[in-house]
């Protein structure tokens, strides 16, 4: 039998990284290479935390924020082309790239109930697929055979988002430091991760990097 072009095919492939720095577009490019699907962890945190404000619960009380998801299941949609998040038949995902969701979602994914919520979703996933996020390299999928993890420096990702968002690149930028630091708990790359400061290259250069590596 012909050995499939990527070896990558039945497995899970995970790319972690730092705030805005690429991951759900590169994830979604690899994974449509690869013919499976994405999944982005950090949609999941975000649904959390829009639901919590919407509630106007105090983000930081894991018991009401837990109670509120209980009773009112959110839902992945690993897509190819991307993700979608449900709350019953709400579709979520719109919603969830907000300034106002970007400056609470770390205070929410500080709660080891968030987080055991979020991974036992992830887990439950049918592989084969790319897991995008934070820690997916390290305690989501730790056996995962392919790792990544992305940086780049704070002002250039935050020159990209500027290109998204009607915010100027100072305060964008501030955002993410700031974001950066509350995420360095969970955001360490995998000891056997390459990493790939994606800075000097476009979106399919970073694309391309890790495909090759995955014949
Ligand atoms: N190497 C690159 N060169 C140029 N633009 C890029 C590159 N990588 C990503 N981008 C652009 O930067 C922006 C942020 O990328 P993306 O949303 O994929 O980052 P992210 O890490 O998933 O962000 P977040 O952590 O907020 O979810 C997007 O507009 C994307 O198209
Ligand atoms: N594996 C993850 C993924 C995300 N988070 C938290 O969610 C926030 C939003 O993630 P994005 O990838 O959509 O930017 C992120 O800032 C983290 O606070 C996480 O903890 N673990």
């Amino acid at each position: 039998m012909a050995r499939p072009r990527y070896t990558a095919l039945l497995m899970i492939v995970t790319i972690d990284g730092v705030a805005a720095s690429g991951k759900s577009s590169v994830s979604s490019g690899v994974a449509q290479a690869l013919g499976v699907p994405y999944v982005s962890s950090g949609l999941l945190y975000r649904a959390a935390t829009l639901l919590g404000l919407e509630a106007d619960l105090d983000l930081r009380g894991a018991p009401d924020l837990l109670n509120l998801l209980g009773a009112h299941p959110v839902r992945l949609e690993p897509l190819a082309g991307g993700n979608r998040v449900w709350q019953g038949e709400r579709d979520l995902t719109d919603d969830l790239h907000s300034t106002r969701v970007d400056r609470g979602v770390s205070v929410v994914a500080a709660l080891p109930e968030v987080r055991e919520w979020v991974d036992a979703q992830l887990r439950a996933l049918p592989e084969p697929f790319v897991a995008e996020g934070r820690d997916m390299g390290t305690n989501v999928f730790p056996h995962a055979p392919h790792k990544f993890y992305l940086t780049a420096s704070a002002r250039i990702r935050a020159e990209r988002r500027a290109r998204e968002r009607p915010e100027d690149v100072p305060a964008i930028e501030a955002d993410l430091q700031r974001r950066d630091e509350l995420d360095t708990v969970q955001s360490a790359p995998a000891p056997d991760a390459l990493v790939i400061d994606t800075g000097p290259l476009d979106l399919q250069g970073v694309i391309d990097t890790i495909l090759t590596r995955l014949h």
